[in-house]
């Protein structure tokens, strides 16, 4: 395993998570920076959905720590982490008629009493996730009625609404066209690059300005292109972690994923072959 390059912001230090005797994560540590995009990645079931719940104490830990800068989570004030700390859920579905814009307010909650009205504040950061994800014409609508992609944008609205210095995101783009799947990697990206301290400040991490993004991705070629750093799962441990550059290789990727790939100019990783001897494309034992 490799040492993590950077201790941030977010940190996990030797954590180990089991459910029902089985071991999800066996000794991970890991470390997302803030001002960087750190990429999530590996095959389905290494343990990247398990990790990011660990993060956010929604997911028991056995053994070991996770740190929000130099604190242990554990000793964060539920308030705090839910200001500090917003979280995309993977495949999240909204079953109430909620309008799109009372779906990116829920982003707000953790400044307010319930029930409280919305301020000045909470207005503008509402109207600036709905044009952040180009919902604006969509707002009165209700999420029910929405497309899958235009639903993933309105739970996306409601993450950015709550102005956390630290996003979790869960296969942000799987639902997305190519269009909003580039949009909102860029988004996201913008948030970690030039995001602003918005988290009050008192416990945080390196502080230089931006979020914390931690984004689980399947597309190697977006985490390629907008990850500043990434971290390789595979089968509950750290296959590798560090700069994009040096992670998103053949060398490290190859193995994990069990694919041949493509690695073309334009930045996108394609899968080629399966390296299990079954020719790409066709059913296992295909002559
Ligand atoms: N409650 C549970 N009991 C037993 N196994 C579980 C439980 N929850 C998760 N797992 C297993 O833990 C492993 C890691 O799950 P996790 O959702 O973290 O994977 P992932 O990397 O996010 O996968 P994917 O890419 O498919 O979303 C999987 O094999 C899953 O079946």
């Amino acid at each position: 395993m490799n040492a993590p390059h950077a201790m941030g912001a977010l940190a996990a230090r030797d954590i180990i998570v089991s459910v029902d005797g089985t071991r999800l994560l066996d000794g991970v540590t890991c470390a997302a920076a803030r001002g960087r995009v750190t990429g999530l990645i590996g095959p389905n079931g290494a343990g990247k959905s398990t990790l990011l719940r660990s993060f956010l104490r929604l997911q028991a830990v056995d053994s070991g720590q996770i740190l929000f800068g130099d604190r242990d989570i554990t000793t964060v004030p539920p308030h705090r982490l839910g200001r500090d700390f917003a979280y995309l859920a993977q495949g999240q579905t909204i079953h109430w008629p909620l309008s799109v814009e009372a779906v990116a307010a829920l982003g707000r909650d953790a400044y307010h009493t319930p029930f409280a009205r919305m301020d000045d504040e909470d207005q503008a950061a509402v109207a600036h996730a709905l044009s952040a994800t180009g919902l604006e014409a969509l707002k009165a609508r209700p999420v029910t009625s929405l497309s899958g992609g235009e639903k993933a944008r309105a739970l996306l609205a409601r993450v950015l609404a709550s102005e956390a210095g630290v996003i979790l995101a869960d296969e942000p783009v799987a639902a997305l066209d190519p269009y909003h799947q580039l949009a909102i990697m860029e988004l996201l990206h913008g948030l970690a690059h030039d995001g602003g301290d918005n988290d009050g400040g008192d416990n945080d991490g390196e502080n230089n300005g931006g979020r914390s993004v931690v984004i689980v991705l399947h597309d190697l070629g977006l985490a390629r292109r907008f990850c500043d750093d990434v971290i390789l799962l595979h089968r509950g441990t750290v296959a590798a972690s560090g700069p994009a550059q040096d992670i998103i290789t053949p060398e490290h990727l190859e193995p994990v994923y069990r694919v041949r790939l493509d690695f073309a100019a334009s930045g996108a990783v394609q899968p080629v072959a399966r390296l299990d001897g079954t020719p790409d494309g066709q059913p296992d034992g295909a002559p």
